[in-house]
């Protein structure tokens, strides 16, 4: 049985686009965060006229062309696969502006989603300006790229990272969570993940749940996976032999990523 918060590839031709993922607040449970993930063969085009959401438009695999108003865009993207482990471009678009995404290779595009709070200018966000950080020790190591952090002050609530964790090692570890309001100890930002794993026929853990284990979801995700979280802590954990690729989107009331470690495991850090 699938998780509620597991969301396995769509894989619906939208004519010459592919909707492989969907997970907008009209099905999700979600009031903040809203992700889908396109496929575009080479002169296939996905417009959108976006209403009151912002969207980061990031090129996740493959070259795109990417048009809004009098901006363009061309031959952006980096990478034939997420794995190539270098940043990639992606363009941020405000609310109440349109866009068209033109395949000029095969490519996956991810469309984030949250609420535009202010208009703000389309910007191209090129892989060269995207912050690359390792995170962690032990059996906790990995690689951030932060696409659209909090210090970046481009959207109104939007924010997107991506992270590379190794077989053996945990990510999002130690637990932490981000499900209140109650700055400055802690904010609260719903979640996506959209994984990858490599090769293929992997799979990684993660769980998500809260402290009184009102929630409590352990998933096997597989790649193209979608996981969603609402609330509570969300670890992941790579098999060996295998590496994980997440793409998280985030959002909620204030644009600020301030986690709470989970007490019980908090100890990880002082090793
Ligand atoms: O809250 C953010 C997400 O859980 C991940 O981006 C996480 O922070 C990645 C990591 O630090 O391992």
């Amino acid at each position: 049985m699938v998780s509620h918060l597991q969301r396995k590839p769509l894989n619906e031709s939208r004519g010459s686009v592919t909707l492989l993922q969907e997970v907008m607040r009209k099905d999700s449970g979600l009031h903040y965060v809203g992700f889908r993930l396109i496929e575009l063969a080479p002169g296939a085009v996905y417009e959108e006229t976006l209403d009151s959401d912002e969207c980061c438009i990031v090129a996740l695999t493959g070259r795109i062309d990417v048009t809004q108003g009098e901006h363009v865009f061309t031959n952006i993207g980096t990478r034939e696969s997420v794995f190539d482990r270098k940043p990639t471009d992606s363009v941020f678009v405000s609310g109440g502006q349109s866009f068209k995404v033109a395949g000029v290779s095969n490519a996956k595009v991810a469309l984030c989603y949250s609420p535009s709070t202010r208009p703000l200018p389309t910007k191209l966000i090129k892989a060269q300006d995207v912050g690359t950080e390792q995170r962690g020790k032990y059996q906790n190591k990995r690689t951030v790229h932060n696409i659209l952090p909090d210090s970046d002050p481009s959207a109104s609530s939007l924010l997107v990272v991506e992270v590379y964790t190794e077989g053996g090692n945990f990510s999002s570890y130690p637990p932490h969570k981000h499900d209140r309001d109650d700055l400055p100890q802690e904010s609260l930002l719903e979640e996506t993940y959209y994984h990858e794993l490599d090769p293929q026929q992997g799979f990684a853990f993660q769980r998500v749940y809260t402290d009184d284990r009102s929630l409590d979801e352990t998933m096997a995700v597989e790649h193209g996976d979608v996981v969603i979280v609402p609330v509570g802590y969300h670890p992941v954990g790579v098999p060996d032999g295998y590496s994980s690729y997440y793409l998280n989107v985030m959002a909620g009331p204030q644009r600020i990523w301030k986690f709470h470690n989970d007490p019980d495991h908090e100890w990880i850090l002082l090793r």
